[in-house]
């Protein structure tokens, strides 16, 4: 049995996109609504038949919905569970994608103290945006992490999971400030560093007229792929998961000293242990199957 079957979706960018482009390949009969706030991003998804219905607002979205998940900036959290509070049907459950959880549960919790909300984090992603950038098996042999609060429901909890199987995700429960730890050193802060790596080499172009960018290759390449991630995405994770984010910030300042002094003091040893170590982690991860976005980018064009 299906574990919903009238499916709202709030944001139709790239992850809510993606979900509805999953939910009609995987669940062929469920019925999609979705809602964005830009006018423009309904007429393409109304274009591009990405749901059954696209609501001009969010409360007509929820009417009937069995499951609410809100897609829009952490930062926007609140302010669509507000807009949907008063048409949320009462046996509905809510949940959303956003990048950090304590923030995000905090917000729906006060603004829906009644309804069965259950957090979720799909661990994918690219660096584009919008409804045209999801494709269906974004999902497929990722992590989902569903973080329920004290509250959940353990049916509710469990529908959630089983509909992120059922979108091809590996599922794992995590308490919402635990998650947002690992996530601060796993996503986050690579974020951080990429934005701020690539602002450095522009600022050096521009000072010398040199052509860094132009003869970036390989591992910056890398960076500006991340650091073209969207704006306010990212501005919002940074804000939200502020303590989590400096603490892991704190720690790589001072791995990056060691590493500082091993260079000027032509501490080789030191230098060679760290890379080899980090090169096992690297080969640990691609064993897992965690990361190949040589694999990602086939499976857009599935
Ligand atoms: N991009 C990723 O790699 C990734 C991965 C996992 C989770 N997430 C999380 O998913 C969420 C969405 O990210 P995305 O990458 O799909 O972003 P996106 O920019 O592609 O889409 C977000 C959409 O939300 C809409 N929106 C903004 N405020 C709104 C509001 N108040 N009401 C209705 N619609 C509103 C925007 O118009 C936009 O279309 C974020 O919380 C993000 O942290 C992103
Ligand atoms: O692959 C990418 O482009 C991503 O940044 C995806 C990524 C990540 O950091 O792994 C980004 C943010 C999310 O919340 C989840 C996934």
């Amino acid at each position: 049995m299906l574990p919903f079957s009238r499916v709202s979706i709030i944001g139709l960018g790239l992850i809510g996109s993606s979900i509805a482009r999953a939910v009609r390949q995987s669940m062929p009969t469920v019925r999609l609504t979705g809602h964005d706030a830009s006018a423009a991003v309904r007429e393409v998804a109304r274009r591009i038949d990405l749901t059954d219905d696209v609501a001009d607002t969010a409360g007509a979205a929820v009417i009937d919905a069995d499951l609410v998940i809100l897609c829009v900036p952490v930062g926007a959290m609140g302010d669509v569970a507000a807009a949907i509070a008063p048409d949320l049907p009462d046996d509905a459950i809510v949940s959303d994608v956003g990048s950090c959880k304590t923030s995000v549960a905090q917000a729906l919790s006060a603004v829906l103290p009644e309804a069965r909300v259950v957090p979720a984090h799909p661990v994918a992603g690219t660096e584009q945006s919008g409804p045209e950038a999801g494709f269906a098996t974004l999902f497929r042999g990722r992590w989902c992490i569903v973080t329920p609060l004290p509250g959940s429901d353990a049916a509710a909890t469990a529908r959630v999971e089983e509909f992120w199987r059922r979108l091809g995700a590996d599922v794992e429960r995590m308490a919402p400030d635990h998650h947002d730890l690992v996530l601060a050193v796993t996503s986050h802060l690579p974020h951080l560093i990429a934005y701020t790596i690539v602002g450095t080499a522009d600022d050096l172009e521009q000072v010398t007229q040199s052509e860094v960018i132009k003869f970036s290759a390989g591992g910056f390449r890398d960076f500006t792929r991340i650091a073209a991630s969207d704006p306010t995405m990212w501005r919002d994770v940074f804000l939200a998961n502020k303590d989590a984010v400096l603490e892991m910030l704190q720690r790589f300042s001072e791995d990056l000293s060691q590493l500082q002094r091993a260079i000027r003091w032509g501490d080789g040893d030191a230098l060679f242990d760290r890379f080899a170590r980090t090169r096992m982690i690297r080969r640990s991860i691609v064993d897992q199957g965690q990361d190949d976005p040589a694999a990602d980018f086939g499976r857009r064009h599935d």
